[in-house]
């Protein structure tokens, strides 16, 4: 109430009423809270807005550049995941952040990503195999054949493991990992468990300590093995440095690690987790909404696939770097999907300084969410913005002026360290999908939840056919 007396304090969200806010609008049962896609992004703001009250919504491109340039500290609500991810990128504070976040930008730069290529390609092809047990079956949920591709995908390429680790990884480490992040979600929910003093002695602290310790447990002995292993080639002048060679990131923090003395072990540790966690849910989550919105627009399909038949020269080669560039009416729907369907429909910040906005001044020790979804639904993107046109990607005179517009990965420097790896990996799939199956299946009953991400979860099947 404070806050909202000042004169150019933000305007505050229809709905309110005295005391309780706007909770009345988030009572319901469990149907209500499936709401339809765009009904379930108003629940969720009002979830927050009943949570916090010093919470402020911005929708306008200029102002959210302005709030992500000015804060780069998360909400409180990260540190549910501190005790595991701690310095890692999503949860570290401000100025470990900055220093990590220096150290690793270089190994996500496209140079070091087209080494990634061939193992993207071996895991594509091990997808499509996975698929085959579903042609000519009934409609099914694509979703845990999209985890396993991008948990593998991910593990390979930022660990280097050996197939037995690999083994580990995909069985005991996915299941652990897929239940903490669940259980923030739990804790996230139940307003009490977020008091520190009372979460710790509560059954979900338990559980999360046995997952935290579990997952450590995986990773811990491989990065040790890896560092003995390093140090010994480095000793013996074993250690192919050659540029443009496939070095996995766990291998290229311990050589920063060796030669800067940057990365502690635990840093290492938190920082590869971090990379599961941020990345298996939501390029998973993205790649379904775009394998729906194929399966709905035939025409849509068939120029997919006339354009891959056209790039690749042998029929059944693996996608090198120029075909995949090649795909750019690919790219184009892949982008027009995430702008309608958002993985990550909203991005928080912490307010550290009073912040001035175009019409009002956001306060220091509020939340501010950056409305991603109504960014991509702007008035800016045209009289057609809520309609799916891919073409418009191919044109840049369609576009709006101001990048801000598209946030799927985040605005700002604290945005998505893995955009292009995320892009690249789903490129790589979506291709060696289309190119062996035809989809069918529509997108417009698709019911959504939100937890981590927003995910499709009911009418979300789709039917696979073999291409002749
Ligand atoms: C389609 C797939 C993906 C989507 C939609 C996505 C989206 C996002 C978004 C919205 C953020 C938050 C930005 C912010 O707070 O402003 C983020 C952060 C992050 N993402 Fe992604 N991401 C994807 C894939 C990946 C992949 C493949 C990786 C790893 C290789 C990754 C690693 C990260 C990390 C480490 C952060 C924290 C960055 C920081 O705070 O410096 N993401 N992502």
């Amino acid at each position: 109430t404070w806050f909202r007396q000042k004169p150019d304090a933000p305007p505050l969200m229809p709905g309110s009423l005295p005391i309780i806010g706007h909770s009345h609008l988030i009572i319901g049962d469990r149907k209500r809270n499936h709401f339809k896609y765009t009904a379930n992004i108003r629940n969720i703001f009002f979830c927050y807005i009943y949570l916090y009250c010093t919470i402020s919504v911005i929708t306008d491109p200029e102002d959210c550049l302005t709030l992500v340039n000015a804060c780069y500290s998360k909400p409180y609500i990260y540190g549910f995941a501190k005790e595991f991810l701690n310095n890692g990128l999503i949860t570290a504070d401000v100025s470990v952040w900055k220093n990590h976040r220096k150290l690793l930008n270089p190994a996500f730069n496209q140079q070091v990503l087209n080494t990634f290529i061939d193992e993207m390609n071996v895991q594509s092809r091990n997808l499509v195999a996975n698929l085959k047990s579903e042609v000519g079956q009934e409609p099914f949920d694509v979703r845990h054949y999209l985890i396993t591709f991008t948990l593998s995908t991910i593990s390979r390429t930022s660990l280097g493991l050996t197939a037995q680790e690999q083994t580990q990884i995909d069985r005991d480490y996915a299941v652990a990992i897929e239940n903490l992040l669940a259980l923030y979600c739990d804790r996230f929910q139940k307003v009490w468990l977020h008091i520190g003093c009372i979460f710790d002695w509560s059954a979900l602290k338990r559980k999360q300590d046995k997952l935290t310790t579990t997952l450590k447990n995986i990773m811990n002995p491989i990065i040790l093995k890896r560092k003995s292993e390093m140090k010994t080639k480095i000793e013996t002048t074993h250690y192919d440095d050659t540029p443009g060679k496939f070095k996995p990131v766990l291998d290229q923090m311990l050589q920063m690690s060796h030669e800067q003395d940057v990365f502690t072990v635990d840093d290492i540790r938190e920082h590869l987790d971090t990379l599961v966690a941020a990345s298996y849910d939501t390029t998973s989550s993205a790649l379904s909404f775009i394998l729906l919105v194929i399966a709905t627009y035939p025409e849509v399909q068939n120029r997919i696939y006339n354009e891959i038949q056209e790039v690749l020269q042998n029929k059944d080669d693996d996608f090198s770097k120029h075909d995949l560039q090649k795909l750019v009416y690919l790219e184009a729907v892949m982008k027009e999907t995430m702008r309608l369907y958002p993985a990550v429909p909203i991005v928080a910040r912490q307010i550290d300084v009073d912040v001035k906005l175009k019409n009002c001044t956001v306060r220091a020790n509020t939340t501010g969410i950056i409305g991603v979804h109504s960014l991509h639904r702007h008035p800016l993107w045209g009289p057609d913005a809520n309609e799916f046109k891919p073409e418009r990607w191919l044109d840049p005179s369609r576009l709006p002026d101001n990048p801000v517009l598209f946030a799927a990965f985040g605005i700002g420097k604290r945005n998505c360290i893995g955009k292009l790896f995320g892009m690249l990996m789903m490129k790589t799939a979506l291709a060696h999908i289309v190119r062996q199956y035809h989809i069918s299946g529509s997108i417009h009953n698709v019911e959504c939840e939100f937890d981590v991400v927003l995910k499709p979860v009911t009418n979300q099947h789709i039917q696979l056919k073999l291409r002749s």
